[in-house]
């Protein structure tokens, strides 16, 4: 709802040719990013690690830490790789993730193969980084540039000369992804989840047309994908695997609980910290080598992505028996 509210708002705004500095773009994506996504996305590590042994903890703790440290490699040796390596995380999270939700919400009976499970999830992953490289690509190659300089500034001009024909290539592409996804699960069954479905993909590609893309991307994770993730954990009623007897938050009166989510929260913020500084100290510019706020903006994006790579591993491709996106 919110997300039909603010691209209805854009939408109205770019008809009246208002637009929105770039300064305050720059802090309502990090609000965002920052205040808002970065807990939520805690949360889903609490809330999969909560009742898991301990062992599976300390698997979950290395598996995270090396594909972090491999993440950060990549992006020193090959920045421009690297950036691509952040878009597709963005994507995936958004896509992969969606695409769960929507079946503990709405169910996906209209997507009958993995042809189109694959199609759901590009289409729905793709709104968030393709269709904003054709609806604002000045925002898009600038803020690109700015995240391959936090490693090598420049590297990303050799780039810039098919940047048109990229876009081109993709906004067709995009177009057409999207126009078959609607049209299969029409065809394949129809009904309420499609509908459901359809809805959706429209609506987040309209919103990553018609809202800037910083306020866009930065209002996305917190609004629509970590509210849905965790409206997803909350419908979740049986535990498939794992055991009271490991529960961090287990004791036996309130303070003892409450004590322990304490504990938690401290630690998960130290932790978080302690990879921050990590990534920050492994950047040769970590804050760019121009402005404080755009090279803000350039450091959380990449930082994000790193340690949202694990959270994709970990949830959709490792952890099959529960994973952060399990779906009962
Ligand atoms: C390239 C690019 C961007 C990249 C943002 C990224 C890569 C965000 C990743 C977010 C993730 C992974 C969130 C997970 O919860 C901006 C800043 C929107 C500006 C336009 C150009």
């Amino acid at each position: 709802m919110s997300l039909l509210v603010l691209a209805v708002t854009f939408g109205l705004l770019g008809a009246a040719e208002v637009r929105v500095p770039l300064r305050a773009q720059m802090v309502v994506y990090l609000v965002g990013m920052v205040a808002l996504n970065l807990p939520h996305g805690g949360y889903e590590h609490f809330e999969n690690l909560r009742r898991r042994r301990p062992s599976f903890r300390w698997r979950y703790v290395a598996v995270y830490l090396t594909a972090i440290g491999g993440f950060v490699g990549l992006f020193l040796a090959a920045p421009v790789a690297g950036l691509a390596l952040a878009l597709t995380v963005a994507m995936a999270k958004g896509g992969l993730g969606g695409l769960q939700v929507l079946e503990a919400t709405s169910g996906t009976d209209h997507l009958q193969t993995r042809f189109q499970r694959g199609l759901a999830a590009a289409v729905r992953g793709g709104a968030v980084m393709l269709v904003p490289i054709v609806f604002w690509p000045e925002t898009f190659h600038a803020f690109s540039s700015l995240m391959v300089g936090l490693v090598e500034p420049g590297a990303l001009s050799s780039y810039a000369g098919p940047f048109d024909t990229t876009r081109l290539v993709i906004g067709s592409g995009y177009g057409l992804a999207l126009t078959a996804h609607i049209a299969l699960g029409y065809v394949r069954g129809g009904g309420r989840s499609w509908l459901v479905d359809a809805g959706e993909s429209l609506l987040l590609a309209a919103y990553f047309a018609f809202v800037p893309v910083l306020v866009a991307v930065g209002l996305y994770f917190p609004f629509w994908y970590s509210a849905r993730q965790v409206a997803r954990t909350a419908s979740v009623e049986t535990e498939p695997v794992g055991d009271e007897r490991w529960d961090l938050l287990g004791g036996a009166d309130a303070s003892t609980v409450a004590l322990r989510a304490w504990v938690v929260l401290v630690v998960g913020a130290l932790a978080t910290f302690g990879v921050l500084v990590a990534v920050y100290w492994a950047f040769p510019n970590p804050l760019g080598t121009g402005n404080l706020l755009p090279g803000a903006v350039a450091f959380w994006s990449m930082f994000i992505s790193i340690v949202a790579l694990p959270h994709i591993v970990v949830g959709s491709l490792l952890d099959r028996d529960r994973g952060i996106w399990y779906v009962p």
